[in-house]
């Protein structure tokens, strides 16, 4: 399946490479943490890379929110592999705009990855081709983005073919503009060879050809798998589809599993689903088709979205959403809000939605708000805690605030289930009605 061509004779670096990636570019498209075996399967990095992360925060952002969006980013890099061991954040209006921090701040950085042997530094935000490159040139370690982190964690869960061939996708698409001469001394590092030089500028024109076509071939092998499913979705008929959305982490696989009685890959780690799954599901003789999806995150790179157009047509053709909410999550209010938005860019946010808000046996009002904005009333921009209502104000101020229908669960404790399959019915059955008139539903014996 490579499209592999003739090496330049650039040494390669270690192969930490998407089986796709080509020899050209090598390295580039791959995992940043772990190694393709083979079959094209991953191993989890066989030593822990350790990591530094950085955040730049404009100067109006609390310190609460700036160290919950650090929090989400050490979670993004341990579930991608690597351990973070110091967070370093500088306030600025602006990042700079050619190392993102500033003289300073790298400075510092630079001692403390020297000194302690950082594998890798973790940027909050997405760089430019060009502040990469100077990081790189600066830091001598590898540099890594919110987005490769993002599409580095997806390359490892992707196991279907389409899947795999998004990520490809979006490898590539991150890939292309950051192909430049400078990007060698990294693997000058990695292999020490003393004649090593940077490739001239052929070399990175033949490299930028070689990433496009792979792009253009990588486009034309989704349309395929496109085709593929539109038929799929056409032989399911008119059966009623309801699709599972939400922030990552939340829960979604665990209400999948629960209401289908499948076995989807449920975990503590964020993106544990990429590939969606559809199952039949049949509840008071009502049949629906239940779809879990890829989770949504802030700041998803829009490469990304792109690239997972076939995963995401689940949602956009969905008759009903489910949107999954962790109300444990200390910023579930800003979660609700980067999946409506998410929902808008992917132009599926006018359907029909029932807010499943979960884990409700993790909430408590005991735990003190240690950040900014998180409820109803509270000052957006204060820093100084204060006390979180209770589950039965928050379900007053939800019911009373959404005009979608709200239900508190926990897929866990299995608390409030009934409740949950209810309120499915009834929808469901509404969606149903609407369209066949005429249908009743059918009786469990008549079903399959
Ligand atoms: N305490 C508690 N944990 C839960 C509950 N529901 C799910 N979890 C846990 O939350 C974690 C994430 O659950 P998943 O079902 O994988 O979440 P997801 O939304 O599918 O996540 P992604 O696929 O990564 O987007 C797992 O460790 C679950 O066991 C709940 O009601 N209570
Ligand atoms: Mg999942």
């Amino acid at each position: 399946m490579a499209n592999k061509p003739a090496s330049k004779g650039r040494k390669r670096g270690n192969s930490t490479r998407h089986p796709g990636a080509t020899d050209g570019v090598k390295g580039r498209a791959g995992r940043i943490l772990a190694k393709a075996n083979q079959d094209g399967t991953y191993d989890t990095a066989l030593e822990q890379e350790t990591a530094v992360l950085v955040a730049v925060p404009d100067k109006r952002q609390p310190d609460t929110q700036t160290q919950e969006y650090l929090d989400e980013l050490a979670f993004l890099a341990e579930t991608a592999g690597a351990k973070v061991i110091k967070r370093f954040v500088q306030r600025l209006e602006k990042p700079d705009i050619r190392t993102f921090v500033g003289e300073g701040k790298l400075a510092e950085i630079k001692a403390y990855v020297q000194h302690q042997d950082i594998s890798m530094v973790i940027f909050d935000d997405d760089l430019s081709p060009s502040q990469l490159r100077n990081l790189e040139a600066e830091l001598q370690v590898k540099i890594v983005d919110r987005s490769l982190l993002i599409i580095d964690i997806f390359a490892s869960r992707a196991k279907s073919a389409t899947a795999r061939t998004q990520v490809e996708l979006a490898q590539y698409q991150y890939l292309l503009p950051r192909l430049t001469g400078l990007w060698t001394h990294l693997d000058k590092q990695r292999g020490g060879g003393v004649s090593q030089r940077g490739p001239g500028e052929t070399e990175i024109e033949t490299d930028r050809r070689v990433v496009r076509d792979r792009i253009d071939l990588l486009k034309e092998r989704l349309k395929d798998f496109d085709k593929q499913s539109n038929t799929q979705r056409k032989s399911r008929g008119g059966i009623v589809r309801v699709a599972l959305v939400g922030y990552t982490n939340v829960g979604k696989s665990t209400i999948m599993n629960m209401l289908s009685r499948s076995e989807v890959f449920a975990e503590n780690k964020l993106f544990a689903t990429v590939d969606s799954t559809v199952r039949k599901v049949v509840l008071e003789n009502m049949p629906f088709l239940l779809s879990d999806t890829v989770g949504f995150i802030r700041k998803l790179p829009t490469r990304l979205i792109e690239s997972f157009k076939s995963t995401l047509d689940e949602i956009r053709e969905a008759d009903l959403l489910v949107h999954v909410v962790d109300i444990s999550h200390p910023t579930f209010e800003e979660q609700i809000a980067v999946v409506n938005e998410t929902l808008k860019d992917i132009e599926a946010a006018d359907k029909p939605m029932l807010l499943v808000f979960n884990k409700i046996d993790l909430y408590n009002p005991e735990t003190p708000v240690e950040h900014h904005g998180g409820f109803e009333g509270m000052n957006e921009d204060e820093d100084a805690p204060a006390a979180r209502p209770t589950l039965e104000q928050l379900k007053a101020t939800y019911m009373a605030k959404m005009h979608d229908p709200v239900i508190f669960i926990s897929a866990q404790e299995r608390e409030n289930i009934d409740e949950l399959r209810a309120l499915l019915v009834r929808h469901v059955s509404a969606i149903a009605h609407q369209r066949y008139p005429n249908v009743h539903p059918i009786s469990e014996t008549e079903e399959d």
